[in-house]
C-alpha cells in the first residue's frame, strides 16, 4: 500500500510457561498507513501491549516480521533498532514515566537532548500551548494532576518528531473527563504534526474518537487489520455492536 507506515506479518510472541505455552499473539496481520489514528481493543491478556512492544521495537517476535516504513525491523543490528526507538517512535504509557526532579519543559525536551539534536524551541512551546500546560512549563510532576501529567508525556512523545506515536492505555489512570481531554489533545496534536497514532485501550468511548478500530482476542486480530477493510472498520465502528 502506498502511504503504509506500519505492516505486520503473520507476527507472533509465544512464550513458554513450563509446560505450556501462552500464545500472547497468534498472526497478527496489521496495517496502518500514515497519519492513521488507530485503537487497538480487547481485553486484559488479549496481547494488546505484546503488539505495540513489537512494533516499537521493544521486544522481538517468536515469528514473523513488523515492517516500519518499508524497513524490516528483524534487520536491523542492535545500535539501529536503539536508533529507530529514539527517532521513529514515541512512546506514552499509561503511568506516564516522568522525570520527578526534572520541571515540565525539562521532562520534555529530555529525548531531543538525549539524542544530541537541537532544541526546536518554538515547536516545544507550540506543543505545550496546544496540549495546554504552557503555563506549567516551571512545575515539577508531582504538583500536577493525572490529566497534565500524561499531556507532558504527549508532548515529550510528540516533541522528538516521531513519525509514530505508540500509546499504551494513556487513560486508564484518569477519570472519564480528563481522559476524552487528552485523548482529544493527543488526536489534535497527531493531526496538527502528521504523525500515525497506534493506541491502545480497553475503554470502548476512547476507541471511539480513533479513525479507525483494531479489535484483539487472544492474540489474534478479529476482522481484517487493514484500513480498506470494512469489518474492523475505514470508519470507526463499534466492535462490541449488538453485543
Ligand atoms: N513476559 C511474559 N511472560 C509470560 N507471559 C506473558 C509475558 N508478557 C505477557 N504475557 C502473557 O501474554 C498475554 C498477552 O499479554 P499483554 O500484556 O499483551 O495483554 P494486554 O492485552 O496488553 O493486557 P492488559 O490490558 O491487561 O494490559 C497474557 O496472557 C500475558 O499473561
Amino acid at each position: 500500500m502506498k502511504d503504509e507506515i506500519v505492516r505486520t506479518v503473520s507476527l507472533k510472541k509465544y512464550y513458554r510457561l513450563g509446560e505450556n505455552t501462552v500464545k500472547a499473539l497468534d498472526g497478527v496481520n496489521l496495517s496502518v498507513r500514515e497519519r492513521e489514528f488507530i485503537a487497538v481493543i480487547g481485553k486484559s491478556g488479549s496481547g494488546k501491549s505484546t503488539l505495540l512492544h513489537l512494533i516499537g521495537g521493544l521486544d522481538i517476535p517468536t515469528s514473523g516480521e513488523v515492517y516500519v516504513d518499508g524497513k524490516k525491523l528483524s534487520d536491523m543490528k542492535r545500535e539501529q533498532l536503539a536508533v529507530f526507538r529514539r527517532r521513529k517512535v514515541g512512546f506514552v504509557f499509561q503511568n506516564y514515566n516522568l522525570v520527578p526532579d526534572l520541571n515540565v519543559y525539562e521532562n520534555v525536551v529530555l529525548p531531543i537532548e538525549l539524542d544530541g539534536k537541537r532544541i526546536d524551541r518554538p515547536f516545544v512551546r507550540e506543543i505545550l500551548e496546544l496540549l495546554q500546560i504552557a503555563d506549567k512549563r516551571e512545575a515539577l510532576p508531582g504538583m500536577l494532576s493525572g490529566g497534565q501529567q500524561q499531556r507532558v508525556a504527549i508532548a515529550r512523545a510528540v516533541a522528538a518528531k516521531p513519525a509514530i506515536i505508540l500509546a499504551d492505555e494513556p487513560t486508564g489512570n484518569l477519570d472519564t473527563a480528563s481522559g476524552h481531554d487528552v485523548m482529544g489533545l493527543l488526536k489534535v496534536a497527531a493531526k496538527q504534526f502528521q504523525q500515525t497514532v497506534i493506541l491502545i485501550t480497553h475503554d470502548r468511548d476512547i476507541a471511539q474518537m480513533a479513525d479507525r478500530i483494531v479489535h484483539i482476542e487472544d492474540g489474534r486480530i478479529v476482522g481484517a487489520g487493514d484500513p480498506d477493510d470494512k469489518v474492523s472498520g475505514g470508519e470507526a465502528g463499534d466492535p462490541y455492536a449488538g453485543e
